[in-house]
C-alpha cells in the first residue's frame, strides 16, 4: 500500500514542527464564542484525549484542526501548516458515530477508499481495493469487506471509519468520541488499535471523549476544555479535581473514587 498510495509531499527529511501549535485560538458562531483564546502545543507521538462539558467546543477544536471553521482570532498550525495545506493524507479522520448517514447506498470497502482520494468511488482499481483490504483487516474487519453500510451495526460502522482514517498511514488521528455505542470489548480493542498504530508509525492520536478513565489509562496527555482551555498536561495533573470541577462545577462519582484509589488529589 506504501508504494501504490505515498503520501507524496512525505514530512520525512524535513525539520519536524511540532504537530500542533494553537495559540490565542478563538471561534465564534455568530455571537457565540465556542473556544476563546485556547492555547497548547501537542509534540509528536503523544495521545491527547479532549475533555469538557457538552458544548465545550471540542469538536470545535478538531473542526478547526481540520480546517473546517475559520478562526475569529489566533492561530493554529497543523504539522507545521495552516489547517487548509495540509496534504490530504497527512491527517485521519473519524467522526462522531451518531452523526453518520447509514442511508448512503455503500459497501464497507468503498468507504474505506473513499478515504484514499477526495471524490466517491464509482469505479474502484485493484490497487486502492487491495489497499482497503488491508486496512479493514488492520483494524479487524476483513470479514465486513463486502458489506453494505446499512447493516453494519454501531462498533462495526466504527471500525470501518478507522480503517478508512488509517488507511494512508496518517501521522495525526483525530478521533471525535470514538467510543460511543461500542461495547466494553469493542472499547478495549479501539484503545489496542490506536496504541498498535502508534507504536507502529509514531503517530499522534487527539481524540474527543466523555470517558475521564479511558482519557487516565490510555492518554499521554488530557485536554480539559469548556470554551477556555481549563488543563493540558498528563492525565494526573490535568484531571485533577480542580480542573474538572473548573471545568463541570462537579467531579464525577466513580472519578473521586479512582483518585482515592490510586492515592492522588482527591
Ligand atoms: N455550526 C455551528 N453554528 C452555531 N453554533 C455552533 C455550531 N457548532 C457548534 N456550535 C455551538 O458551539 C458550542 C460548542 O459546540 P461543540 O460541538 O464544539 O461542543 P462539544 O464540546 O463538542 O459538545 P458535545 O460534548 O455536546 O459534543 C455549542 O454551544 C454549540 O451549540
Amino acid at each position: 500500500m506504501k508504494d501504490s498510495f505515498n503520501k507524496g509531499d512525505d514530512r520525512a527529511g524535513q525539520r519536524r514542527p511540532p504537530v500542533l501549535e494553537v495559540g490565542g485560538l478563538t471561534v465564534r458562531f455568530g455571537d457565540h464564542q465556542a473556544l476563546e483564546r485556547v492555547a497548547f502545543t501537542v509534540p509528536e507521538g503523544a495521545f491527547v484525549a479532549i475533555v469538557g462539558p457538552n458544548g465545550g467546543g471540542k469538536s470545535t477544536l478538531i473542526k478547526a484542526v481540520l480546517g473546517l471553521v475559520e478562526p475569529a482570532q489566533g492561530h493554529l498550525r497543523v504539522l507545521g501548516r495552516r489547517p487548509r495545506e495540509v496534504p490530504p493524507g497527512w491527517i485521519g479522520y473519524v467522526p462522531q458515530v451518531k452523526t453518520l448517514d447509514r442511508t448512503f447506498p455503500a459497501l464497507a470497502f468503498e468507504l474505506v477508499v473513499s478515504g484514499l482520494r477526495r471524490r466517491w468511488p464509482m469505479r474502484v482499481s485493484r490497487a486502492e481495493r487491495t489497499a482497503a483490504l488491508e486496512a479493514l483487516a488492520r483494524v479487524g474487519a476483513a470479514h465486513l469487506v463486502e458489506r453494505p453500510l446499512a447493516r453494519l451495526s454501531g462498533g462495526e460502522l466504527q471500525r470501518v471509519y478507522l480503517a478508512r482514517a488509517l488507511v494512508r498511514r496518517p501521522e495525526l488521528v483525530l478521533l471525535d468520541e470514538p467510543a460511543t455505542g461500542i461495547d466494553a470489548v469493542g472499547e478495549q480493542d479501539l484503545y489496542r488499535l490506536l496504541e498498535a498504530y502508534q507504536r507502529e508509525t509514531r503517530a499522534t492520536i487527539l481524540m474527543v471523549t466523555h470517558d475521564w478513565e479511558a482519557a487516565r489509562h490510555h492518554a499521554s496527555h488530557v485536554l480539559v476544555l469548556n470554551r477556555r482551555l481549563i488543563g493540558f498536561g498528563p492525565p494526573e495533573r490535568a484531571l485533577s479535581e480542580e480542573c474538572l470541577r473548573r471545568a463541570f462545577g462537579h467531579v464525577g462519582h466513580a472519578h473521586r473514587m479512582a483518585f482515592n484509589a490510586g492515592g492522588t488529589d482527591a
